[in-house]
């Protein structure tokens, strides 16, 4: 009997043993899993500061690349970068008096041309252009010649009869203002005189949409120099008649230089001006949707290459 308690008493004992074993067993793998859950969340968080940092790496080192130089979330009163003149643009320029740039630079200002005027622009280039277009992505319309584009070749749009009288005497008007806006602003920011420097061929609207290209002329995202693709170019003009990221997506201009290269982002009546020279090589990026609108305004220092202002006289031949 005695005999029988003693074993009773021992199996609780070892009962209750087993079941304070169990206890702690449980608080050690309570707290090796708490272990674990820590373990885990640190290697997760420190995976997410090592991917945010490598993410943060990346776009730094793209940037090193390419750097906004005007965009168009911004109204420049006038920004301007000074670059040392190429001496071959120097070379020729010698040779005419009145015409050379206190300094080579590119030069972008939101205020020469009002947003009115780029919209009146605007009106009269898709007037032009929608009785053309080209085959490709690119197309032109040149208001001096009468050139506009039309499937892989170009037309003269003051020869077809489906245009005639496209353009009134007050749309010659209007651009011939912001022709001499932008010759007088020019002048000035490069410090030559304005009678010495002549509006010259090509002087033309651009459409450029997201179409492949067909032919060379759609292909205008290749680096290059104005002087070396247009002889007569001394002092390039661009006027943007609408809005990069709200108009069209792509389509930023692009200067390459050295180390860094520098991008316009166009913004409706926005002119951006620079020499022609090797120094202000550039390229535009490709317009990836929407459709993009520009007017390329040059001038020479050569009368020879002088173009005159159009008027309806172009419909009297
Ligand atoms: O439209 C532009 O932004 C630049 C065009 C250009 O480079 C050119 O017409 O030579
Ligand atoms: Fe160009």
């Amino acid at each position: 009997m005695q005999d029988s308690r003693k074993r009773n008493v021992n199996k609780n004992i070892s009962e209750k043993n087993s079941v304070g074993e169990n206890v702690s067993e449980r608080k050690n793998n309570d707290i090796s899993s708490s272990k674990n859950n820590n373990l885990s969340l640190r290697v997760i968080s420190r995976s997410v500061v090592i991917f945010s940092l490598l993410i943060i790496v990346y776009f730094s080192s793209n940037d090193d690349k390419t750097k906004p130089f005007a965009k168009q979330s911004e109204i420049l009163t006038g920004k301007g970068q000074v670059i040392e003149c190429s001496s071959d643009y120097l070379k020729e320029l010698d040779k005419y008096e009145g015409c050379f740039p206190k300094q080579c630079k590119r030069f972008v200002s939101d205020k020469v041309i009002s947003e009115r005027e780029a919209d009146e622009l605007l009106t009269i280039a898709k007037k032009g252009l929608q009785l053309g277009g080209s085959s490709g992505g690119a197309s032109i319309l040149d208001l001096h010649s009468g050139a506009l584009s039309m499937g892989e070749h170009f037309i003269n749009i003051y020869k077809i009869a489906a245009a005639k009288n496209t353009f009134s005497e007050n749309d010659f008007n209007i651009y011939r203002v912001v022709k001499e806006k932008v010759k007088y602003a020019v002048a000035h920011h490069f410090g030559v005189n304005p009678n010495k420097i002549y509006l010259t061929h090509p002087t033309f609207f651009s459409e450029i949409t997201s179409k492949k290209s067909v032919t060379v002329h759609d292909e205008y995202w290749h680096p290059h120099v104005d002087k070396e693709t247009y002889k007569s170019f001394h002092y390039t003009t661009l006027l943007y008649l609408g809005d990069y990221n709200k108009d069209f997506k792509g389509g930023r201009f692009v200067f390459v230089d050295e180390n860094v290269n520098k991008t316009v982002e166009p913004r409706k009546a926005r002119l951006s001006m620079f020499t022609s020279g090797s120094e202000n090589l550039h390229y535009v990026e490709k317009v990836t949707s929407g459709v993009r609108y520009a007017v390329t305004i040059s001038f020479t220092c050569d009368k020879q290459h002088a173009i005159e202002n159009p008027s309806t006289d172009k419909y009297k031949n």
